[in-house]
């Protein structure tokens, strides 16, 4: 059992893929509300540990708590995601062909059909999460647009509302300012803030410049176990950091 101050407890994991762990011992635990950023080398484990928490892979032992008492081991991965986990890949997969505001509305949690959803029959409650999530990700200006006509960070910012719509209590962003210009890295910066408002995240990146603005508690993972964590003054400034990560 975890404190209910926990959504998330990962507590002496390992997984072996052919004889070689790529997560060893892991113990990690994310309070209610928190945001983290995840850093390490290649190969750390970074993906691992995300394929684990959403079900994709299974951990040959250890401990995954979600929101009390929902042990992860025993649910897949759909199961998981209606528990309310989501996961945002590195590379953006939105409706190219459909609207902004049609991307949200399609994965709006709920019943409803997709015909109903492209017809614009949308009941108040369903117009106005739209209009927030629109809000929060910066996209209420090109609402009416085609998401193929988006810039790479306008879609990454379109996959992060199509998470919200689905309102989950965890959401985790794989690398999401890779291949970002300077500006929409900022405002990537700002966009998750205020996801993080309402949300528990998990950020996994390399580019230190983001995660420094982020501000927040930074865990270092190395071979697959935490190396270091806390600020992240403290993790860049521990040695064992600098050596297999931040030195090179
Ligand atoms: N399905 C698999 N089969 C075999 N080895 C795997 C598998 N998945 C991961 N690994 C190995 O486990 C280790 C951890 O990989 P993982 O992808 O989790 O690292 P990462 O920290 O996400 O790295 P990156 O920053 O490059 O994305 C690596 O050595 C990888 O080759």
């Amino acid at each position: 059992m975890t404190n209910t101050n926990t959504i998330l407890y990962l507590d002496g994991v390992s997984v072996s893929f052919d004889g070689f762990r790529a997560i060893n011992n892991l113990s990690l635990v994310l309070d209610r509300g928190e945001m983290r950023a995840i850093i390490g080398p290649n190969g750390a484990g970074k993906t691992t540990m995300m394929d684990i928490i959403t079900g994709k892979t299974r951990p040959d032992t250890g401990t995954v708590y979600f929101d009390g008492t929902h042990d992860l081991t025993r649910y897949d991965e759909a199961d998981i995601a209606m528990l309310g986990i989501g996961r945002k890949f590195q590379k953006p997969t939105v409706f190219e062909s459909h609207t902004v505001e049609d991307n949200i509305a399609l994965s709006l949690k709920g019943p409803r059909t997709v015909l109903s959803t492209l017809l614009n029959r949308r009941s108040a409650d369903d117009a106005r999460r739209i209009d927030e999530i629109l809000a929060t990700i910066r996209l209420e200006e090109r609402r009416d647009e085609l998401a193929c006509n988006l810039s790479h960070g306008q879609k990454q910012w379109l996959e992060i509302g199509m998470l919200l719509a689905q309102d989950p209590k965890l959401l985790l962003v794989d690398e999401p300012v890779a291949g970002m210009t300077d500006a929409e890295t900022e405002e990537t910066v700002r966009l998750l803030k205020d996801v993080a408002k309402r949300h528990s995240v998990i950020v996994v990146e390399h580019d230190m410049h983001f995660v420094r603005e982020l501000g927040v508690k930074v865990t270092c993972l190395h071979e697959g176990s935490v190396l270091s964590e806390g600020s992240l003054d403290h993790v860049s400034q521990d040695p064992r950091v600098i050596e297999v990560y931040l030195g090179r």
